[in-house]
């Protein structure tokens, strides 16, 4: 698709080559053009520059003057692949029971799984499919989706194939996340070492050979998953081709985070709870630590330490974790609000954590977070706002005019 964008009032994130995470310092610094323009050809950016050297063409034309382009949201962390809700576990927390307790009970990841093992593919994928147009609508235009609701061999590859099938269908960038190691099935429930090596040797080769993966995660807690687990799940991932992440130091610190730093893996995510040491272990790594504040505000859990992180020199990226129990919302603009708010990010900080440091959280760095020639335009066109500040300060809301992927404009179906 080719489209000239005149007369934006500013264009966001406007990075001449392509670069690498931004860490510590950097993190605040957003390039930007005010009263630009903004080319692009065949879906992808071709051009940018000030008005005054706007090429005169004979293509598409949209005016956005007041209005602003920045690259649309990297969400490197969801569970949006999932059947039904947990609306029931939500009222039963409001009564005071913990998440912990909930999940004891048979509820939490195990109550979800249940619901998913009854449900057919093509359910499911009518069930996904919705999330994912929502999300799009909301500015997202590149997403990672995990498996972990599905807990047997026939359910995980289920919910691989409808990643696979929302990949084919979508314009948006997918990649797919392997998380048999989510929570203990209650057939295993005195068999943690056998249904690990039942993910091992009987799920991963068949993932490798369909290629229905790109990264493997597990979920490191008290409880679910210990280190000694993380390190076996994540160098077996390794053999058949997938990069590691981790869910890790959420509500207890087990020193998961050195176990995926020495794995190399290529973000760990969640990280409520955060202690001196495992901020000095991710120093000078490359490693992406990503804060998922809308679930802390969800579960009443504390938010990630952003600013102890950042002015440790780390990156920090930002996702939603879209998920039915911890955070039942993939709206990219009030996590973008929340760090602000709640983590003292500022708008720069938090604008950078949800584009190029979540692209790289899903190795798209080449593809999508900045404007950059030759990268996807994948765009968002905000409505007539007096400064990029306004889009973390509209919490609740969203400045979003018009979304387009690969230079399409999406619109609501
Ligand atoms: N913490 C582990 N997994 C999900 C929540 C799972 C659930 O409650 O369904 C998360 O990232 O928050
Ligand atoms: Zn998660």
């Amino acid at each position: 698709m080719n489209v000239l964008f005149k007369n934006i009032k500013e264009l966001i994130q406007v990075r001449e080559s392509s670069v690498n995470f931004l860490s510590g310092k950097e993190m605040s610094i957003l390039p930007t053009i005010k009263n630009a323009f903004l080319l692009v050809k065949d879906g992808i950016i071709s051009d940018y520059g000030i008005m005054g050297k706007c090429p005169e063409i004979d293509i598409k034309t949209i005016d956005a003057t007041g209005k602003m382009i920045l690259p649309s949201w990297c969400d490197s962390h969801t569970h949006l692949v999932y059947a039904g809700n947990r609306e029931d576990e939500f009222v039963d927390r409001i009564n005071g029971l913990s998440y912990a307790e909930i999940a004891k009970n048979g509820g939490g990841i195990l109550n979800s799984a249940k619901k998913l093992q009854q449900t057919s593919e093509e359910d499911l994928y009518n069930q996904s499919k919705i999330r994912l147009e929502e999300i799009i609508q909301l500015g997202t235009g590149a997403v990672e989706i995990k498996s972990g609701y599905g807990l047997t061999k026939d359910a995980e590859l289920k919910m691989l194939r409808v990643i696979e099938k929302l990949k084919e269908n979508y314009f948006l960038e997918i990649k797919a996340t392997f998380l048999g190691a989510h929570a203990l099935p209650s057939e295993y429930k005195n068999n943690k070492s056998g249904y690990l090596q039942m993910l091992i040797d009987d799920i991963l080769p068949t993932i490798e050979k369909e290629n229905l993966a790109d990264f493997i995660d597990i979920f490191c807690e008290t409880g679910y998953f210990s280190v000694d687990d993380t390190q076996q799940i994540l160098k077996a991932g390794k053999k058949h081709g997938l990069v590691g992440k981790i869910h890790v130091n959420q509500f207890t610190a087990i020193g998961g985070i050195k176990a995926g730093v020495d794995n190399n893996v290529l973000s760990v995510d969640h990280l409520e709870e955060m202690r001196t040491e495992d901020i000095e272990v991710l120093k000078n790594t490359k490693t992406m630590p990503v804060a998922l504040p809308s679930c802390s505000y969800f579960l009443s859990i504390p938010y990630t330490p952003a600013r102890k992180m950042i002015e440790a020199g780390l990156p920090l990226a930002l996702a939603t974790d879209y998920n039915p129990g911890s955070t039942p919302s993939g709206n990219m603009n009030f996590v973008v609000s929340t760090a602000c708010i709640k983590m003292k990010m500022t708008p720069e900080e938090a604008i950078n954590a949800a584009t190029i440091n979540g692209a790289y959280a899903m190795n798209l760095l080449e593809k999508v977070g900045s404007i950059t020639k030759g990268k996807l335009a994948n765009l968002i066109l905000t409505k007539e706002i007096n400064s990029y500040n306004f889009i973390p300060y509209s919490f609740g809301n969203h400045c979003i005019e018009k979304v387009f992927l690969k230079g399409i404009e999406i619109k609501k179906s």
